[in-house]
């Protein structure tokens, strides 16, 4: 007999409701029941014709990328069955999909289908889509419940994950956006098969820096086996996506809308993010943030924060499993003036996540900046980008 999912809770604050992240196998059953009950008539209303309609969700719109179509027309098929209203909606792949003109195009669809505030978004796809989809379930009528079916490995350990959905700008990274927790998030660990390697790999990122702020067992995991770790069918891959969506459930349910802690799960991320804008995002989301660690390793080490081993450890566990350590030096002074407008920084003050040892984060408030060129030559002590070829 087959053991259930993995059910790891999220826990509610500013007044959200709690909800569940569940990890396993053929969890699509368990979609209709985050859902809700579908407003099909009864058998004996559709007798009595004239009859009010059941109250409960009428119109569910399941959002998916391109590259998911026939996943996504196989859920609305399914929910269709069921009862529902249900509509697909194709969005672009990755971070095209992550636009205010995609976001207009979703809300029209809504507008047109007459969807209302009992109704429900479903986001079946990696990180981009399910951002999106949150987003759109943030916005519309000021805001619909959703579900977040991830299905890339870093959309199930992180982005599906605590309730920030958003777009970029021509300024920025996910500049736009808001907290607005799912109702539930179905990990379906088969979809990870049919996930392009270099998906998969960039996706370790986000699961390395949950071992090196919070759970170093996760690194330890890794390093034992980086071959295994790079693949759904290795050994450790249940453990590693339950021990990081743990990392992450924890923080997001003490710190929803990132007072305070919350900024821990930024590790790495404010010159990633300057790499992904830099790049015309053409860069996959983890590749940047892993080289986004390595500068956030040696900024800690410069900033007598961090030991020489545990920065070290950066580059060998992230190299181990083919992620890129190194950017182009002649960039930095445009990385830097995107950095300023990372949502860390409070005015003329950049922040940055450092760590002050293995799995104790903190916050670095204004650096020198000499400090921080010094540590980016670190980074750009390699040469060539080669982060974009995984
Ligand atoms: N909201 C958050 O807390 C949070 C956290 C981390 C990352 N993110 C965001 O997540 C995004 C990155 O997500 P990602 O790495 O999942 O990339 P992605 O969503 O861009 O997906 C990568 C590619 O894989 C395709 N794909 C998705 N699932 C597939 C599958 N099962 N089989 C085959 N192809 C599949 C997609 O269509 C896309 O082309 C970034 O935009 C990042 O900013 C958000
Ligand atoms: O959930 C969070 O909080 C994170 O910071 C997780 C990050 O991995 C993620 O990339 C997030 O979207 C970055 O948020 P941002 O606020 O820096 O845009
Ligand atoms: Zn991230």
């Amino acid at each position: 007999m087959s053991a259930g999912p993995i059910r790891i809770p999220v826990g509610g604050t500013a007044g959200t409701s709690p909800y569940e992240v569940l990890v396993g196998r053929q969890l699509l059953g368990e979609l209709p029941g985050l859902i809700g009950r579908a407003a099909r008539p009864s058998p004996t209303t559709a007798l009595n014709r004239g009859a009010a309609r059941h109250s409960g969700v009428q119109r569910v719109a399941v959002l998916h990328p391109e590259a998911l179509a026939s996943t996504g027309e196989a859920i609305r098929a399914d929910l269709a069955e069921q009862g529902y209203e249900a509509i697909a909606v194709q969005l672009p792949n990755a971070e095209e999909a992550k636009t205010a003109e995609v976001a207009a195009y979703c809300w029209s669809v809504l507008g047109q289908t007459g969807f209302t505030r009992t109704d429900v978004i479903v986001g079946v796809g990696g990180g981009a889509t399910t951002d999106l989809a949150g987003f759109v379930a943030a916005t519309w009528l000021r805001g619909v419940r959703w579900i977040a079916v991830p299905t890339t490995i870093l959309a199930m350990v992180d982005a599906a994950v605590g309730g920030k959905t958003g777009i970029n700008t021509a300024e920025g990274k996910n500049l736009v956006g808001a907290f607005h927790p799912p109702a539930g998030v179905l990990c379906d660990l088969a979809c990870l098969d049919s996930l392009p390697a270099h998906d998969y790999v960039s996706g370790l990122a986000e699961i390395i820096k949950a071992g090196f702020i919070s759970d170093p067992v996760i690194l330890d995991l890794i390093e034992a086996d980086p071959q295994g770790a790079c693949t759904p069918a290795g050994p450790h891959t249940a453990e590693l996506v339950e021990r990081s969506i743990r990392v992450k459930a924890e923080v997001v349910s003490q710190d929803l809308k990132e007072s305070g802690l919350r900024e821990i799960l930024n590790y790495g991320h404010t010159l990633a993010h300057a790499i992904e804008k830099n790049e015309r995002y053409t860069w996959r989301h983890g590749a940047a943030v892993s080289v986004g660690m390595v500068f956030a390793a040696e900024l800690g080490r410069m900033a007598g924060r961090l030991d020489d081993a545990t920065a070290d450890r950066h580059r060998t566990v992230l190299a181990a499993v083919g992620l890129p350590l190194t950017y182009r030096g002649d960039q930095w002074p445009r990385l830097l003036e995107t950095m300023k407008v990372d949502k860390k920084s409070r005015g003329d003050r950049l922040r940055f996540i450092v760590l002050d040892g293995l799995a104790k984060p903190t916050v670095l408030e204004s650096p020198d900046p000499a400090v921080l060129a010094a540590a980016y030559a670190e980074v750009a002590a390699g040469g060539e980008a080669n982060g974009g070829a995984l």
